[in-house]
């Protein structure tokens, strides 16, 4: 049997050479690890819509848009993502951590000071290439 993939659109936020990171609380899958805010889309959702959802109910910011970046599915042991990565660079509102998770604008030449999910390493890799200066 082909095991599910689990479809996510995940925000990557930036302002000023800046991005914004999540917390995982302890108990979620990769818990204790930052992510980008996000979450699985729903049936009948585009992945913009489920992002402009999720970052509203997760961050409270209100965005204009998105734009797709790239693609990347990645095998935990446990369930197959398929990380469905965005810019977002218009939005408004002040950043939130409305499910009471810490959240942080972190500088790009800081993240490698972040522990992030597993399947992170290439968003991180690509970030810092084509925004990093
Ligand atoms: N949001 C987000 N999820 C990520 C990232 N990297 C990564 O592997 N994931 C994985 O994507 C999956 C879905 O994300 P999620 O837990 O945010 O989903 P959600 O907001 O809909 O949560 P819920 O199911 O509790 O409502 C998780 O298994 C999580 O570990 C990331 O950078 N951001
Ligand atoms: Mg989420």
């Amino acid at each position: 049997m082909t095991p599910k993939v689990v479809h996510v659109a995940v925000g990557v936020i930036l302002k000023d050479q800046q991005v914004l990171l999540a917390l995982r609380p302890d108990k979620l899958h990769q818990g204790g690890r930052w992510e980008f805010p996000g979450g699985k889309v729903e049936a009948g959702e585009t992945t913009a819509q489920a992002l402009a959802r999720e970052l509203k109910e997760e961050v409270d910011l209100d965005i204009a848009g998105s734009t797709p970046w790239f693609e990347l599915q990645y095998a935990y042991p446990e369930k197959t993502v398929l990380l469905d990565i965005h810019l977002v660079q218009d939005f408004a509102g002040k950043a939130k951590g409305l499910e009471g998770q810490p959240v942080r604008w972190v500088p790009l030449s800081e993240l490698n000071q972040y522990q992030f999910p597993d399947a992170n390493q290439p968003i991180l890799d690509k970030l810092i290439n084509e925004f990093g200066r």
